[in-house]
């Protein structure tokens, strides 16, 4: 058996399942290119019957994508699959992954469908599946609880359907690293035909043990790992790519097998996927937190300074962690500005790059010190920007001990230029009515308001994260400035342009003051 386990990247489907995790279709094609540079050899784009949005994103990441395998989800339907075809069908190696629950109480109470019904429908749902694309996933939905004895029998249809790949999902993250492990040995053992089909897993971190149980199963023969961007995904999120392929990496002496990831293209990928959907990664995270690679207490220090391999067990280099030595501020030209830009993987448009460019220069004006993560956290805002119907155009806060707070805010809305004012409980209240005033979305309440600090000192720039929610789905948007407040009108309109996207183009009825 081969020691290469191919990753499978959800962060587009399962990981924008998180609720106000939703991105763009410019959103996305950034997030497919670094994970085809971070080396991940499948990407799940979508579901591509979920919606217009998503269909579109499919046929797009399977347009771009030049090496690896796109693949769309699909229930057990021939119009889920023929949609999940309609988009995939542009990639060079498109993949359709279809699914349908095993266990019985989801067979039960979701589906309403006695066992032989669903074997009945594997059969039907991956031939037609594999009549139609020559690369065909088969995933059976809550197979951690599911009776062994039926789930071999439902991995045996899949294989003699067609599929070459079978997934078994730890869909509400109930396994144990043992359990896990044992699943997937006595699976592969006891299927007739399970030597024609890649067992792969999928893990949700209900327990936080996603990526344990992924270890567990590669070591009793999976050779797919299914993964995201920092482990965003349904509830408590997916196995994360970046622990996975280090643990495999690190601990090559323990277990023997390798990833085709590029381990230094890690962080410029936690760091896209966290400034596009506004997750923030916690400090103390594996590998990509703030603090994976900080040492603070004196005993460590002496270590670190001795030899770093008294508290590191890998360097930060091979996460793609450098400090560059081009330290930008307001002398700083076009060419120091492009060279960091290309450090921190960024390439823009010439017309992104000229009002990013300008903003850098607006806030070394105001900042001391300009730290990569305020490059990073401009040009993201900058660039998440590019496409939106709403934007801001001027922010004036009035606020005291005295009397209540005032905002005066002027958007552009379909670049008509409107101004508002409004009074609230101090500014970020005044602001938001005046937002209300401007564009009116009843329906959308703000459900959470987020700041953080996105480097250090009293002039860092604020990120600022708002959720709004709407019908039982939510939307995120980020803004980022060195004024709290004008971050804050940027992050809300970030939303509403989301919103927009959700509800589809005809969405938000704007007026004028
Ligand atoms: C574990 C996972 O992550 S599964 C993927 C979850 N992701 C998503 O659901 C996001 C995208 N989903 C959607 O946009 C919508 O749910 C859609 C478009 C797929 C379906 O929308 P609707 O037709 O309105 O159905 P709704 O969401 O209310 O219910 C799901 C239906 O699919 C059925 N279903 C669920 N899984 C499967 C399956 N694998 N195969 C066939 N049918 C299925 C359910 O039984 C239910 O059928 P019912 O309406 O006859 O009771
Ligand atoms: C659809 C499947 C693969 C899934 O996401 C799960 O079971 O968690
Ligand atoms: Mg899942």
């Amino acid at each position: 058996m081969t020691d290469t386990v191919l990753v499978f990247d959800t962060t587009l489907r399962d990981g924008e399942q998180s609720p106000g995790c939703s991105m763009n279709l410019a959103e996305k094609l950034r997030v497919a290119a670094q994970l085809e540079t971070m080396g991940v050899d499948i990407i799940e784009a979508g579901f591509a019957i979920a919606s217009e949005g998503d269909f579109e994103a499919v046929s797009e990441v399977a347009k771009q994508c030049k090496r690896a395998t796109v693949a769309s989800l699909a229930r057990a339907a021939t119009a889920d699959i023929d949609r999940a075809w309609a988009a995939v069908r542009h990639a060079g190696k498109p993949r359709i992954h279809t699914f349908i629950a095993t266990s019985p109480l989801h067979m039960r109470v979701k589906l309403n469908m006695a066992p032989e019904a669903v074997l009945e429908a594997i059969r039907g749902s991956v031939s037609h599946a594999r009549n139609i694309c020559p690369d065909v996933e088969w995933s059976a939905e809550d197979a951690t609880r599911s009776d062994p004895d039926f789930l071999a029998r439902a991995i045996e249809t899949a294989i003699r359907a067609g599929a070459r790949t079978i997934n078994l999902p730890d869909t509400v993250g109930y396994a144990t690293p043992e359990t896990y492990g044992a699943m997937f040995r006595d699976m592969i053992s006891r299927v007739p035909n399970a030597d024609q089909a890649i067992f792969s897993t999928h893990c949700h971190n209900d327990l936080g043990l996603a990526v344990a149980n992924t270890l567990s199963a590669v070591m009793a023969g999976a050779r797919q790992v299914e993964s995201t961007v920092n482990g965003i995904g349904e509830r408590a999120g997916n196995a994360a790519v970046e622990e996975i392929a280090m643990a495999l990496k690190v601990r090559h002496d323990a277990m023997p097998y390798r990833t085709n990831v590029v381990s230094t293209e890690i962080t410029r990928a936690s760091r896209l996927v966290s400034g596009i959907t506004g997750f923030q990664v916690q400090p103390n995270k594996a590998i990509v937190g703030a603090n994976a690679f900080a040492h603070e207490s004196g005993i460590h220090q002496d270590g670190m300074l001795k030899d770093a391999s008294t508290y590191e067990i890998m360097t930060p280099e091979s996460v793609g962690l450098s400090e560059s030595n081009l330290v930008l501020g307001k002398h700083s030209g076009r060419a120091a500005f492009r060279q960091k830009l290309a450090d921190l993987g960024y390439a823009l448009a010439d017309n992104e790059f000229q009002d990013a460019f300008k903003r850098f220069k607006d806030l070394a004006d105001a900042k001391k010190q300009v730290f990569d993560e305020d490059i990073v956290a401009l040009v993201d805002d900058e660039v998440l920007r590019g496409h939106d119907r709403i934007r801001v155009v001027e922010v004036e806060i009035y606020s005291g001990s005295h009397a209540p707070a005032r905002a005066v805010l002027t958007l552009a809305i379909d670049d008509v230029t409107k101004t508002a004012t409004a009074r609230g409980n101090g500014p970020v209240d005044a602001l938001f009515n005046a937002i209300h005033e401007l564009v009116p979305h009843d329906r959308g309440v703000l459900h959470l308001y987020e700041v953080h600090a996105v480097s250090e000192g009293t002039d860092a720039q604020a990120e600022v994260s708002v959720v709004l929610r709407e019908d039982g789905r939510s939307v995120r948007g980020v803004g980022a400035d060195v004024d709290t407040l004008i971050a804050s009108a940027r992050a809300y309109a970030n939303a509403l342009n989301k919103l927009m996207v959700k509800r589809g183009r005809s969405a938000l009825d704007a007026k004028a003051s």
